[in-house]
């Protein structure tokens, strides 16, 4: 059944539905199926089952129903875009504080319709949250100006925080696991868990986590520098993080404003986030997005994209999340997704459809991470335009030929360089350990700076 003529209004005005502030809009990639309706016809049955509908008419449904459709106001067929508003009343509320819920935006703009017979595909590309729902979503307790004040740094330009994952991903024992934390700590400020690391019977949390906690004091008192730990507490179940959560605020007693915790988002989803942004308030939330390839890559024609997780993470009240390497590390993306970042970071940012106003709600902070090292820094840094992020990398500390020490160091030395404007290779020259990253790294510093072999005397034949 064509519901084209209840489910689409072309003739409603982006910037009016925006000035209104009672829709949340979304654009999509879409495509319909061959044999089906058109291309309007195919939208409409979308709108429809993502709102007030269904494949056909019922008998139930009143004014006031119709009053609350979802509703096509653009399609671009050329282009496989269309454009739907949503009335803000069809999104679920909290019975307990009337605040909004991502779970609720998530099942029904990108729900049902994600399995519909007559859609080849959708994606969702972007949208826009008026004040109006905005204001019910959490949003950052904690960032990164948190971290910078734990850390003594400036606090509205702290600047790279030089952080890690411990390495290898599993199959460390808790005496090694706190040694490589003490390692790094003796040169950069931050270590994450690996995203799958908890509490696995070869390293209990509840023996890790006292070593570790022990570690950091001992890193503490021997550089007279803050250092920051965040524990991975996710979990299918909310009891089960927050016994986490306690055991290891306890353990780190009076550092416990040191530890921050990483909840793996996309996997756990809203509810983990929310357990832990609601009940552990005071502390960094790390979203960490592991699995959000599934649905974010650009291989992908359905789901969404980065920005639209993004922008999620905000409204959730991530403190910081995983934002990529923008083409600079391991991982897919390129350089255009500096606006993700941007999204997180800004009051006001552009989107790829839609400018978002933030209206106060803080910033996310981009953790990036992802095959980095001190090599790949700068240019990173050059096209994001500041270095106001945390930093983790993994492999680029640990992988360095004279150990997580050096390899912290050497991360702190190519953000030091990066700030004064010194280039990298003349840096090198006085400091060791950054010279042992392009050792190391030799393959990465060929690529980004022919040439520095001559200036720091490295020969070839070392690396062959
Ligand atoms: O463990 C790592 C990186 O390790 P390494 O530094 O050794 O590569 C993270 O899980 C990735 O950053 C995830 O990707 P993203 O940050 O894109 O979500
Ligand atoms: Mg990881």
């Amino acid at each position: 059944m064509d519901q084209s003529n209840r489910y689409a209004r072309l003739d409603l005005n982006e910037d009016e539905l925006i000035k209104g502030g009672r829709h949340v809009l979304c654009a999509y990639l879409m495509k319909p199926k061959a044999g089906y309706y058109d291309f309007l016809g195919t939208a409409a049955h979308f709108a429809a089952e993502s709102s007030t509908g269904t494949n056909v008419e019922v008998s139930t449904t009143d004014d006031f129903t119709k009053g609350v459709d979802a509703l096509v106001y653009e399609i671009d067929e050329a282009n496989e875009l269309m454009k739907i508003a949503y009335p803000i009343e069809l999104f679920d509320r909290n019975i307990k504080d009337g605040r909004a819920m991502i779970v609720s935006f998530l099942t029904l703009a990108i729900g049902n319709n994600q399995g519909m017979g007559d859609v080849e595909y959708a994606k969702m590309l972007d949208f826009y949250v008026p004040p109006a729902y905005l204001r019910l979503f959490d949003g950052p307790a904690m960032n990164i100006q948190d971290m910078w004040r734990v850390l003594g740094r400036d606090i509205n330009n702290g600047g790279m925080v030089v952080g890690t994952i411990i390495k290898p991903k599993l199959g460390l024992r808790p005496q090694p696991f706190a040694d490589a934390c003490y390692q790094f700590w003796l040169g950069g400020d931050f270590i994450k868990n690996d995203e799958p690391q908890g509490n696995q019977v070869f390293a209990p949390l509840k023996k890790t986590i006292p070593l570790v906690a022990d570690a950091m004091k001992r890193a503490q008192d021997e550089t007279g520098e803050a250092k920051i730990f965040s524990a991975n507490i996710t979990s299918d179940d909310p009891f089960e993080m927050i016994a986490r959560g306690e055991f290891i605020l306890e353990t780190f007693g009076e550092n416990a404003d040191h530890v921050a915790f990483l909840v793996d988002g996309f996997v756990g989803g809203p509810m983990a986030v929310t357990t832990c942004r609601r009940y552990f308030a005071n502390q960094f939330l790390h979203y960490h997005r592991a699995g959000h390839g599934m649905v974010t890559s650009p291989q992908t024609q359905r789901g969404y994209n980065a920005l639209v997780h993004m922008k999620m993470s905000r409204m959730q009240g991530a403190s910081g999340i995983h934002t990529g390497t923008m083409g600079f590390g391991k991982m897919e993306g390129d350089p255009t997704d500096k606006l993700l970042a941007y999204m997180l970071e800004n009051e006001e940012a552009e989107g790829l459809y839609y400018p978002q106003k933030w209206y106060g709600m803080k910033p996310t902070t981009p953790i990036i991470s992802g095959g980095m090292n001190a090599l790949r820094l700068p240019g990173f840094f050059d096209n994001l335009g500041h270095s106001n992020v945390i930093q983790t990398s993994g492999g680029g500390a640990f992988g360095h030929k004279d150990g997580g020490t050096a390899g912290a160091k050497s991360l702190q030395q190519a953000r030091d360089a990066w700030m004064k404007g010194v280039d990298l290779v003349e840096y090198a020259k006085e400091h060791p350990e950054l010279k042992g990253a392009f050792e190391t790294f030799h393959w990465d510093a060929d690529n980004l700076f022919p040439g520095w072999r001559e200036s720091l005397g490295v020969s070839a034949a070392a690396h062959k």
